[in-house]
């Protein structure tokens, strides 16, 4: 950690366009995430969270506007060791015959010194987060015998092992029941507790929730709503563009995600 590090904010976009073969994706978006704080993404599938997470971690140019890690412009970024990404799952383990530790270590990479063995502190780092997401007891076994949840927690301890100062998560909780939520609450409730950042994409945010400070709501790859964390149930609500807000209609219209209501749109529908 760096914590004596100015409070400069770790994520800013300002007025970010990003376009996909051709196809605007997200557009004129701004945002800032400060130190020390978690928020959580959130808004219907498609909406461009995805895309805005891939385009902080430098996965996926964009088209206009700048986005700055730690102050520094994306293209000049160069202290990637203290950004930590979990990818959504599926992308991330399928066919990886490694053993838990070898993950895990994996995400010491950014920090270790070229060609130089594994540091006690590397060790020390890797057997923290094993700790941390309740794997200790099972680092020697291979990731695929382990439930999804529990993989997911694997991806979620690579993270941790790398120390970041910024984590950032895609939908770290989609499909995983409630112990390993929980367990990934803890995870995060400590990482936070040591100053770092986390901005998350998810749409299950469960136990997650007293450990949010601010909520970015997504719609058509705009911000249509940055403020207060939203609740579960108001995150939940279905919203149809005619609907009165007294007569949200709980079912979903998409695949694995709600759509997501926001304040804007009830203030909107007041006028
Ligand atoms: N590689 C790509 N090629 C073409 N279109 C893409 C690509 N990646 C994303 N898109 C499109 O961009 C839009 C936003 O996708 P994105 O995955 O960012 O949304 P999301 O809010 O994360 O959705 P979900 O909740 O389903 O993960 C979608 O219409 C999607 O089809």
């Amino acid at each position: 950690m760096t914590a004596a590090t100015p409070r400069v904010s770790p994520v800013t976009l300002d007025r970010v366009s990003v376009s996909i073969g051709g196809r605007p994706i997200l557009r004129d978006v701004d945002l800032a995430v400060r130190a020390g704080e978690m928020v959580t993404l959130l808004g219907p599938n498609g909406s461009g969270k995805s895309t805005l997470v891939r385009t902080v971690t430098g996965l996926l140019p964009h088209t206009r506007g700048e986005v700055r890690l730690f102050g520094t412009l994306l293209g000049e970024f160069a202290e990637w060791q203290r950004l930590g990404f979990v990818p959504q799952r599926s992308t991330a383990t399928t066919g990886v015959p490694s053993t838990v530790r070898e993950v895990v270590a994996s995400g010491r990479v950014g920090r270790r010194r070229l060609f130089r063995p594994t540091s006690g502190e590397d060790r020390r780092a890797v057997e923290a987060a094993l700790e941390v997401v309740g794997l200790a007891g099972r680092s020697s076994y291979g990731v695929s015998q382990l439930s999804g949840g529990q993989q997911q927690r694997v991806l979620i301890a690579r993270a941790l092992a790398g120390e970041p100062d910024l984590l950032v998560l895609d939908e770290p909780t989609a499909g995983v029941d409630l112990p390993n939520q929980q367990a990934l609450a803890d995870a995060l409730a400590s990482l936070k507790a040591r100053g770092a950042t986390i901005l998350l994409v998810a749409h299950e945010i469960g136990p997650m929730m007293p450990l949010i400070d601010r909520s970015v709501v997504m719609r058509d790859g705009r911000v249509a709503y940055d403020g207060p964390p939203l609740s579960q149930e108001v995150a939940s609500h279905t919203h149809h563009a005619h609907d009165h807000p007294d007569h949200l209609d709980h079912a979903g219209t998409h695949d694995h995600a709600p759509h997501v209501a926001s304040p804007l749109d009830f203030e909107r529908r007041r006028r």
